[in-house]
């Protein structure tokens, strides 16, 4: 069974709500963000949403710009990025869903790609810039290799869409907290629990809700609404700030989300 689906499932019999942690790969340098993410996930991250960079990140705020900035420069690249995940896999098994733009895909080869983020040991894949109705041939070559491809709604995306994107979500729904790019500028936004009440109609899977999420308070706000709670930026500023110990900072940080997380 494919690790996201199965750890929503533990999720789902112990009545607990998912903690989801974003990081880009290769900040501050391969083998930092390998301690980084065994932090997250020693922490009790129930989903690891790893960032491959690319250099024109158009939904990211400026702090997930800078990260890919500084793993493009640290020389990461997308086939080092999965051999991250491979040598994540030798001691963990928290799933990881692959969050990246189109181009960099493009670049490595579509087919090839998925095939190879399998075999490293990847779950899932969140392609930003895929529109659902050109996304067949995703679809068919992330089913083929067991990945669960990854669905965003806005609070702006029309009814009829939503509906289309509930019903063939896979894994998880990632619904946006409010418009915008990511970061922490602007808490979630009001009508949350209902446009996650909207989403939960069509959906058959359980719907997290990320964006500008940075405070334990916010997490339990968030839980309370949906299945899940996605934390990004937050994070990724104590990598910013905490260069030469990231991953203890990292695990510090997170450590009361999860908790508030988890109480709800
Ligand atoms: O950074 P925030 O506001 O906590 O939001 C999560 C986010 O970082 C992560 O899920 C993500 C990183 N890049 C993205 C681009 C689009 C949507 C989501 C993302």
């Amino acid at each position: 069974m494919n690790r996201i689906d199965a750890a929503f499932d533990r999720l789902r019999s112990e009545g607990k709500k998912a903690f989801v942690a974003y990081v880009a790969a290769g900040d501050p340098s391969f083998e930092a963000s390998l301690e980084v993410i065994k932090a997250l996930a020693d922490a009790g991250s129930d989903v690891i949403e790893l960032g491959l960079p690319f250099s024109d990140p158009l939904a990211d705020g400026i702090v997930n710009q800078m990260a890919a900035d500084r793993a493009l420069k640290a020389g990461m690249t997308t086939a080092r990025s999965l051999e991250l995940i491979r040598k994540f896999r030798e001691t963990h098994q928290t799933p990881i869903v692959l969050f990246t733009y189109l181009n960099p895909i493009f670049n490595y080869g579509f087919d090839k790609f998925h095939a190879d983020a399998a075999a490293a040991g990847a779950d899932g894949i969140l392609l930003l810039d895929l529109p659902p109705d050109e996304a067949r041939e995703n679809d068919d070559l992330a089913r083929g290799e067991g990945l669960n491809h990854i669905r965003l709604i806005a609070p702006t995306t029309p009814e009829d869409r939503m509906k289309l994107l509930a019903e063939s979500a896979e894994g998880f729904i990632y619904a946006l907290s409010r418009t915008g790019v990511t970061g922490a500028h602007g808490a979630p936004s009001e009508g949350l629990s209902e446009l996650v009440a909207k989403i939960r109609k069509d959906a058959k899977v359980p719907v997290c809700v990320g964006f500008g999420i940075t405070t334990p308070d916010q997490a339990t706000m968030v839980a309370k609404a949906a299945d899940g709670v996605i934390v990004g930026s937050a994070i990724v500023k104590q990598v910013e700030l905490n260069p030469d110990r990231a991953a203890g900072a990292v695990r510090d940080f997170v450590t009361p989300l999860i908790a508030a997380t988890k109480a709800v």
